[in-house]
C-alpha cells in the first residue's frame, strides 16, 4: 500500500469528517488511469491516496503520478485478509498529519486491487471507531473495462461484487466496444446492480464531480445486501478477519452477500496461498512477479513480450512493468491486459534510482518457470 500527497488544498469535508472515495474495479479497468487524472487535474484540492496492490513488486507505486513525493509501503496483503488492519494504520497515519485547524488533505481516495472484493474495504470505515471518528465513505466508484468485463463477469465473483457494490460504475474503455457492445455491458451491468449511475469514459476520462464528492455511499442500501455489513461479530457470516481478531484465521465464514446469487462466497475459498512468489487469489489466478537487476535488450524483450501475449494473451488477465533498455535512459513502461499491450518510453531514471527491470504477470495457468526463463532471456 502506498500513500501520495498531491495537489494544493481545500475541499469542503463532511461534518468536519474527511470524505473517503474507494476506487475499485477488475485488474486492468482504468483505476490508475483515472487516479493520475485526478491527481494532475488543476483542481486546487489535495488528495491522499492509497494504493494496494497485488504483486509483490512495487509496480503500481510508481506509475501513480507523483508517487515519489511521499511514499510508503506496506505489505501487500490479499485484501479479506489484512487489507483492512493496514488501511486502519494507513488512515491513522494520514490523520497525524493533519496541522491543527485545517486538514493536510481535503480527501481520501483508496484505490482497490483488481482482484478485491471492496466491502471488507468499505467496512473499515464504518467499523474501526478512529477512522469511523475522522473519515465518511464518500461513494465506492467502480470501473469496467467495455472490453473485457462480460467474460469477466462469468468467470470472477470479484468482478460481479464490485459492480454490485458500486454507488457509480464508470464503463471505461468505450473505445473498444462496439455501441451494441456497450449496450449490452450496460444492460448486465444494470441487473448487478439496478441504483448505480453509469457512465461512459474513455481512457477515465469522467468529470471529477462524476467521482469525488458524491455523497452517495448508501449505507441503507448496502445493509439490505448486507446486514451485517457494520460491524459483523467475530464468527458471524462477513466478519472481517484482522489482526485485531488475535487468532489464527480460521476459514469456515461465508459471506452472506451477492446480488447476483453467486452464495456460499466463503471469502477464504480462494486458494489462499500467501507465498513469496505467487500470491494467489482465486484458485487458478496467481501473480508472478520477476525481475532482474540487468538491462533488457530493447528488441528481445519486445519480441517476446509480443510472442507471449500472442500465445497466452487468454490467460494473462494483466501484465505490467518497468524495464530497464540497455542503451536508453528512460524507464520503458508497458502494461497489457490480455493481448492489449502499450509500451511507453517515460522518465528518465532517477540518479539515485535502482536500475533494474521488474514485471508482474498476473493471470491463469501461467508457468513461472518458463516466465522467468523467457524474462531472463532478454538480457542484454
Ligand atoms: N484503449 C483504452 N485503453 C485504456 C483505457 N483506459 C485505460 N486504458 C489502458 O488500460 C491499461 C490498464 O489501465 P490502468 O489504469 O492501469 O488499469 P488499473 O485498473 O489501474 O489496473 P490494475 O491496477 O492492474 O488493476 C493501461 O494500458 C491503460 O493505458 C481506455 O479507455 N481505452
Amino acid at each position: 500500500m502506498t500513500d501520495t500527497l498531491a495537489a494544493p488544498a481545500s475541499t469542503a469535508s463532511t461534518n468536519g469528517k474527511i470524505p473517503v472515495t474507494v476506487l475499485t474495479g477488475y485488474l486492468g479497468a482504468g483505476k490508475t488511469t483515472l487516479l493520475n487524472r485526478i491527481l494532475t487535474e488543476d483542481h486546487g484540492k489535495r488528495y491522499a491516496v492509497i494504493v494496494n496492490e497485488f504483486g509483490e513488486i512495487g509496480i503500481d507505486n510508481d506509475l501513480v503520478v507523483g508517487a515519489d513525493e511521499d511514499v510508503f509501503e506496506m505489505n501487500n496483503g490479499c485484501v479479506c485478509c489484512t487489507v483492512r488492519g493496514d488501511l486502519i494504520r494507513v488512515v491513522a497515519g494520514l490523520m497525524k498529519r493533519q496541522r491543527p485547524g485545517k486538514p493536510a488533505f481535503d480527501a481520501i481516495i483508496v484505490e482497490t486491487t483488481g482482484l478485491a472484493d471492496p466491502g471488507p474495504v468499505a467496512q473499515t470505515f464504518f467499523v474501526d471507531e478512529d477512522v469511523k471518528a475522522k473519515t465518511q465513505l464518500d461513494s465506492v466508484t467502480t470501473l469496467v473495462d467495455a472490453k473485457h468485463v462480460m467474460a469477466r463477469l462469468d468467470d470472477s465473483r470479484e468482478a460481479r461484487e464490485q459492480v454490485a457494490f458500486a454507488d457509480r460504475i464508470i464503463l471505461n474503455k468505450v473505445d473498444l466496444a462496439t455501441p451494441e457492445e456497450l449496450d449490452a455491458v450496460e444492460a448486465r451491468l444494470r441487473a448487478l446492480n439496478p441504483l448505480a449511475p453509469i457512465v461512459r469514459a474513455e481512457r477515465s476520462n469522467v468529470p471529477l464531480d462524476q467521482v469525488l464528492g458524491l455523497h452517495a455511499f448508501d449505507l441503507d442500501r448496502i445493509l439490505e445486501v448486507r446486514p451485517d455489513f457494520v460491524n459483523p461479530p467475530h464468527g458471524a457470516d462477513s466478519h472481517v478477519h484482522d489482526e485485531a481478531c488475535g487468532h489464527d484465521h480460521d476459514h469456515g465464514h461465508d459471506h452472506d452477500h451477492d446480488h447476483d446469487h453467486d452464495h456460499g462466497h466463503d471469502h477464504h475459498d480462494h486458494d489462499h496461498s500467501h507465498g513469496a512468489r505467487g500470491h494467489a487469489h482465486q484458485d487458478d489466478i496467481k501473480g508472478i512477479s520477476l525481475s532482474l537487476d540487468r538491462p533488457l535488450d530493447g528488441a528481445k524483450f519486445t519480441a517476446w513480450l509480443d510472442r507471449l501475449l500472442g500465445e497466452q494473451g487468454q490467460n494473462i488477465l494483466r501484465a505490467k512493468g518497468i524495464i530497464d533498455v540497455q542503451g536508453e535512459n528512460r524507464r520503458l513502461v508497458f502494461q497489457a491486459v490480455h493481448m492489449i499491450l502499450e509500451g511507453d518510453l517515460q522518465r528518465e531514471w532517477g540518479v539515485a534510482e535502482r536500475r533494474w527491470s521488474r514485471a508482474v504477470f498476473i493471470g491463469r495457468d501461467l508457468d513461472e518457470a518458463e516466465l522467468k526463463a523467457g524474462f531472463e532471456g532478454c538480457a542484454a
